[in-house]
């Protein structure tokens, strides 16, 4: 397991071998300057994941010292060391963009403590970039076909209440999670974040404390404290994907969060609050989930206040040659490569395809072809299989099991494994599977396991 750096700064060189030592024992690894300058000359050598920083130094102050931190690695955090007496000073240097700060003497669980929260808050922190990434990457709702500009339309009506809860059913890979995302957009709620889970991505526990925290030691693999999504969502959107999958215990969970507006994360004594709207999918009939008594009626009459269909891609010919267009060019630009070109005799392959896995699929399908077929114009012949009705197989798409399904199945047994060992910690996860973390990211994304 990875340890966290941190970067002690302060002149007083008995306080820091005490407080180094303390926080050694503590399974940190410190780091120490006794001058700003020093500090900075370390930094620079090596990153550190959080910064204790006296307030009064000699030399450069403390306050330049922040302001140079700030601007050169934003988002470190950096926690204020005062003197006793020296409150606003340290006030200041919050306002200024110091993340909490400490006034002298403190106990050491006080600094645990906070150490615990702020490293808590960039993970958190972190999401949210990566979410925030996420949205500004995304590519919009693409396709005009009439049953598409209907759901804009109705989505738009939708978006404009701030609370109004949303169920989105289709087929996966229809682009539920482009419409959640569409909504959250087009909402009141715009400049919060936008949050997503996949609850048939976790098991059961992990699902848990991913959505609503947990406390240190309350699960196996559960080393640090952690906040959970919908403390992450407030103010914003949550989206929860295939919530069919989520285990009824949970269902019982989350009615009581979406009734009450509170919810206690795992192993923690006190309940929290937080404002979210819920956008919720599934690609499954939640009706007959309910009458097979998988899933509780009081929550799909939750969760279902509107019911958006998004029709599968078979049935919207007219969307196809858009979307096609669009991911074309996304993926050559991806690829730093000239697009592919779709002839006429390939296009009616594409369009008398019934497009099993929809939209993903023809995305999926474009990333390959341009990756093995850069820049050239593609024959029907340089399609995959399935795209070639040979005796009986229009009948068999469905059923029939192409390599590419079967590899899929297994990169996703092989990450939700991953996941489950680790505690759903994804940069561990990655490290496992020998990824980096954002070529993990982006396969859970393909696989739509986010
Ligand atoms: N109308 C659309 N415009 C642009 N991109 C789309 C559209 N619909 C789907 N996509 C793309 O297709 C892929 C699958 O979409 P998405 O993840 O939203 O599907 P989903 O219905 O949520 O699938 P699942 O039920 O499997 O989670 C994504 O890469 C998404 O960006």
């Amino acid at each position: 397991m990875m340890r966290s750096q941190i970067l002690i700064v302060d002149d007083e060189k008995s306080f820091v071998r005490s407080m180094a030592f303390a926080l050694n024992e503590a399974g940190f690894h410190t780091r120490s300057a006794h001058t700003g300058e020093d500090a900075l000359t370390l930094l620079a050598d090596e990153p550190a994941d959080l910064v204790l920083l006296d307030l009064r130094l000699p030399g450069m102050h403390g306050m330049e010292v922040l302001a140079e931190v700030t601007r050169l690695y934003p988002g470190l955090p950096v926690i204020m060391i005062s003197a006793h007496g020296d409150t606003r000073a340290a006030v200041q240097a919050v306002k200024a963009g110091a993340t909490d700060y400490l006034t002298k003497p403190f106990a050491l669980d006080e600094l645990l403590h906070i150490i615990d929260t702020v490293t808590d808050r960039a993970r958190m922190q972190e999401e949210l970039d990566y979410h925030r990434q996420r949205s500004a990457n995304a590519s919009g709702l693409v396709g005009s076909s009439q049953a598409m500009q209907a759901l804009w339309q109705t989505l738009q009506r939708v978006a404009a209440s701030s609370t109004g809860r949303v169920l989105l059913l289709g087929e996966s890979g229809t682009g539920k999670a482009v419409v959640a995302r569409a909504i959250h957009e087009q909402s009141p709620r715009a400049d919060g974040a936008f949050v997503e889970i996949n609850c048939a991505a976790l098991p059961e526990q992990l699902i848990e404390a991913e959505l609503f925290g947990a406390e240190k030691g309350a699960y196996t693999g559960a080393h640090q404290k952690r906040s959970g999504l919908v403390s992450l969502a407030h103010g914003g959107t949550l989206f929860l994907d295939e919530i069919g999958e989520l285990p009824l215990s949970l269902q019982a969970k989350f009615l009581h969060f979406l009734e009450n507006g509170d919810y206690r994360p795992v192993g923690a004594t006190a309940s929290h609050t937080a404002d979210v709207r819920v956008v919720a999918a599934t690609n499954r009939s939640l009706e007959e989930e309910v009458r097979a008594g998988r899933f509780r009626e009081d929550l799909y009459f939750r969760l279902n206040v509107i019911e958006l269909t998004i029709p599968p891609l078979r049935e919207r010919g007219e969307d196809l040659q858009e979307l096609l267009d669009r991911f074309i060019e996304a993926q050559a630009r991806e690829e730093g490569c000239r697009p592919v070109t779709i002839p006429p005799e390939t296009l009616e392959r594409l369009q008398a395809y019934k497009w099993p896995g929809n939209v993903r699929e023809l995305r999926n399908l474009v990333e390959r072809l341009t990756i093995l077929h850069p820049g050239q114009r593609i024959r029907p012949d340089q399609l995959p299989h399935e795209f070639h009705p040979g005796p009986g197989s229009a009948s068999d798409q469905a059923t029939t099991t192409s390599l590419e399904q079967k590899l899929e199945q297994t990169e996703r047994q092989m990450i939700r494994q991953a996941l489950e060992q680790t505690g759903g910690h994804k940069s561990k996860a990655a490290e496992q599977l020998g990824m980096s973390r954002h070529a993990f990211k982006r396969r859970l994304q393909r696989l739509g396991l986010i």
